[in-house]
């Protein structure tokens, strides 16, 4: 095979790359209807291909976005996605070239993250990237599903009439954006191309509005086409009476046996609402945001940290190298230092503990982390550990 020409894509070649994206996926290429919801989320200089012999054969693409880090300040984010090789063309380093292109090129931009979704979790480890938040899929079996008395109450949901719904939602996002770390921003592009936010298309919005009658939550959920159930695919709340109205909402649905929530927080206390706290059930956990952090000192100041004593970590970065370091860990922030290391990690594995979703102890116990200094595992944890579970929920 002669060498890979990687390059910027023009305009008229992202329906090429989109095609190959999906051949690579094994989905059907888009008809023009979904090409039309979807053209828009390709940025100018941010979509690559690969070529063999004059011939598309491999194509990555990257969004502008921002990610709410521990502390709720953002950072620039690339958003990748579209990553594909021809199957007649992998494994022989074309990702590799591609990659490579786009992580100097997202550096390069100021961006401190890149993040995906993984459709394995073999492909991105060498890349640097780790799996920074997860979520789960939960099946509430509605004939058992009664709220406890203790459960927050208030206000009232209202169903939106569609051409609200839309706008509604936008504006509900946005004012729970920073309310964890692991969410990121959801663009006027991103909306008409997620297949379940069309709300053309038979999904049902219901709002919760408080006792003065501001809005601050919404659920957006369909029936599943073969059974008595309801697909829950986006449920946002300003607080926790918002979220348990909502459930409260969707237990009272008429005809429907179950209901299914989709890419949920883990730390959603669902359980703890129910009378039966097993007529929920947790039918997956998987990973949800894989992060790359592109410029390590910056995106350890950019977070703050839990009370502890200091430790000084030291991040190999075999892909990046100059993004290799030693950092002072301490509660009141992060710097660079020259100081003997108490711990030394890969980038890839100081992203699954960046957002707080793993203990530190934990990945030293898989042999992911070198504890040199005793304790200083445990030490790390109550740095990075957040209260809250950091959570995505967005896909791209
Ligand atoms: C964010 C997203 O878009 S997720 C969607 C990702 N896309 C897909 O899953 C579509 C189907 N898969 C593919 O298109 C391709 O297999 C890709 C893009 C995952 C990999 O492309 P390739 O050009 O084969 O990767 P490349 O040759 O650069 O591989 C680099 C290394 O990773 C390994 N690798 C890459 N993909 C995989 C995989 N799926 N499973 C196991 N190992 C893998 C290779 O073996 C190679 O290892 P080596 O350096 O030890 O030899």
């Amino acid at each position: 095979m002669s060498d890979p020409d990687v390059r910027v894509l023009t305009e008229s070649e992202y329906r090429a790359a989109s095609d190959l994206f999906l051949q690579t996926l094994l989905v059907a290429p888009m008809d023009d209807e979904r090409w039309a919801g979807t053209k828009d989320r390709y940025e100018a200089g941010r979509v690559l291909g690969a070529h063999v012999d004059g011939e598309l054969v491999g194509t990555v693409m990257s969004m502008s976005n921002d990610l709410t880090v521990p502390g709720g300040r953002r950072v620039p984010a690339a958003a990748v996605t579209g990553v594909g090789v021809r199957a007649d063309r992998t494994r022989r380093g074309l990702l590799t070239a591609l990659m490579r292109e786009q992580l100097d090129d997202a550096a390069a931009r100021g961006e401190v993250v890149a993040m995906l979704h993984a459709s394995e979790a073999v492909i991105y480890e060498r890349f640097g990237y780790g799996p920074a938040t997860r979520c789960r899929e939960v099946e509430i079996d509605r004939g058992r599903a009664r709220l406890r008395e203790t459960a927050p109450r208030g206000g009232r949901v209202r169903i939106l009439p569609r051409e609200q719904a839309g706008e509604r939602m936008r504006a509900l996002y946005q004012a729970c954006r920073d309310d964890r770390a692991g969410l990121i921003d959801r663009p006027d592009a991103w909306w008409p191309a997620r297949k379940q936010h069309r709300t053309g298309k038979g999904a049902t919005v219901a709002v919760h509005s408080d006792e003065s009658g501001a809005d601050d939550g919404y659920v957006l959920y369909e029936p599943a086409k073969s059974a008595d159930s309801l697909e829950v695919y986006d449920l946002v709340a300003a607080d926790a009476t918002a979220a348990a109205e909502l459930w409260r909402f969707l237990f009272g649905v008429d005809l429907v046996g179950s209901i299914n929530g989709h890419e949920r927080p883990l730390d959603e206390p669902i359980e703890w609402l129910l009378a039966d706290s097993r007529a929920c059930r947790t039918t997956n956990v998987g990973d949800d945001l894989w992060l790359r952090l592109l410029d390590v000192p910056t995106a350890l100041r950019a977070r703050s940290y839990g009370p502890g004593d200091p430790v000084v970590i030291e991040v190999r970065d075999a892909f990046l190298p100059a993004n290799a370091g030693r950092y002072r860990i301490t509660a009141q922030g992060a710097e660079s230092t020259d100081a003997a290391p108490d711990l030394g990690l890969d980038v890839a594995v100081l992203a699954v503990v960046y957002l707080g979703d793993r203990r530190v102890t934990d990945l030293a116990a898989a042999g992911l982390v070198e504890e040199r200094t005793p304790a200083s595992a445990a030490a790390a944890d109550a740095l990075f550990v957040t209260a809250r579970s950091p959570w995505c929920g967005t896909g791209f």
